[in-house]
């Protein structure tokens, strides 16, 4: 917790007790106020649950990792870093078949942000998957995507709910195994994404995903969207790579 944010939690303790018998900081010259920001951000269990990681033991994780990354996930994790950073959008499938380290860079980057008290969502197509990641659940379950899908689906993100406040204050989104997810479905998360980053700023309802920096990974050789009785063009059609999205993707290779 940074100094700030213990400032305010004991201020809200004070005021509390102000209250209670019906006085307020307000009636005090000079007290300190809580800072407005942060108090509706404690409320939100979700997003506490995300700023909770320990910043020093991220910051030794990272620096471990980061140490060891090879030349192609370095120039890779500073590509999507310095996204985060700048506050620019970014769309990027990283590509690699399996063992070419692309954990290890979700991990390098999930630590890295995390260190800086950023948020960074972990989802992968598969329960299994989602178990490697920092964190992670998935995505079916996080962006409550509907089972049945068309080309106008959106995901059921109340309004006003927790789970929409901390998409709208993720830093970073990692989804892992991409190509085993039926496109309607990110084409679902893109449409709930763009109307619900819209509120901060209206362009984004011209970005992909709403202007979120957004990580897909996976190997399209290992597993495609399951459609029963499909016929193999069938299954390719209904691949990330064949969706309108892919055109706004930045393709990284992961070859060793
Ligand atoms: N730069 C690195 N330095 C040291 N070890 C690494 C590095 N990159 C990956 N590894 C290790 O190599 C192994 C495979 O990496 P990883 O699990 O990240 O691959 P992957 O591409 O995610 O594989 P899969 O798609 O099968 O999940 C792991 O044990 C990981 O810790």
């Amino acid at each position: 917790m940074t100094l700030e944010e213990l400032q305010t939690f004991c201020l809200i303790e004070i005021e509390k007790l102000l209250q209670n018998n019906g006085k307020s900081l307000k009636d005090y010259a000079g007290m300190p106020l809580p800072n407005v920001d942060l108090i509706s951000a404690f409320s939100n269990s979700m997003v506490v649950r995300e700023m909770q990681y320990d910043v020093s033991e991220m910051l030794a994780q990272h620096d471990d990792y980061f140490a060891q990354l090879t030349a192609e996930q370095e120039s890779i994790y500073h590509a999507i870093i310095s996204r985060v950073l700048n506050k620019e959008h970014g769309f990027f499938f990283v590509y690699g078949f399996g063992g070419t380290g692309k954990t290890f860079l979700y991990k390098t980057l999930s630590t890295k942000l995390r260190s800086e008290r950023k948020i960074v969502i972990n989802v992968a197509s598969s329960g299994i998957a989602s178990l490697l990641l920092p964190g992670g659940k998935t995505a079916h379950s996080m962006f409550n995507i509907p089972i049945e899908l068309n080309e106008e689906s959106i995901c059921r993100i109340r309004v006003n709910s927790q789970k929409e406040d901390l998409i709208r204050q993720a830093d970073l989104i990692i989804w892992d195994e991409a190509p085993m997810t039926n496109k309607l479905a990110f084409e679902a998360v893109d449409r709930t994404f763009r109307d619900l980053m819209k509120v901060t700023s209206i362009s984004n309802k011209n970005l992909p995903f709403g202007g979120k920096v957004i990580v897909l990974g996976g190997d399209f050789r290992q597993v495609l969207p399951v459609i029963p009785k499909a016929s193999r063009a069938e299954i390719v059609m209904a691949s990330i790579n064949s969706s309108y999205l892919w055109k706004h993707c930045e393709v990284f290779n992961l070859t060793r």
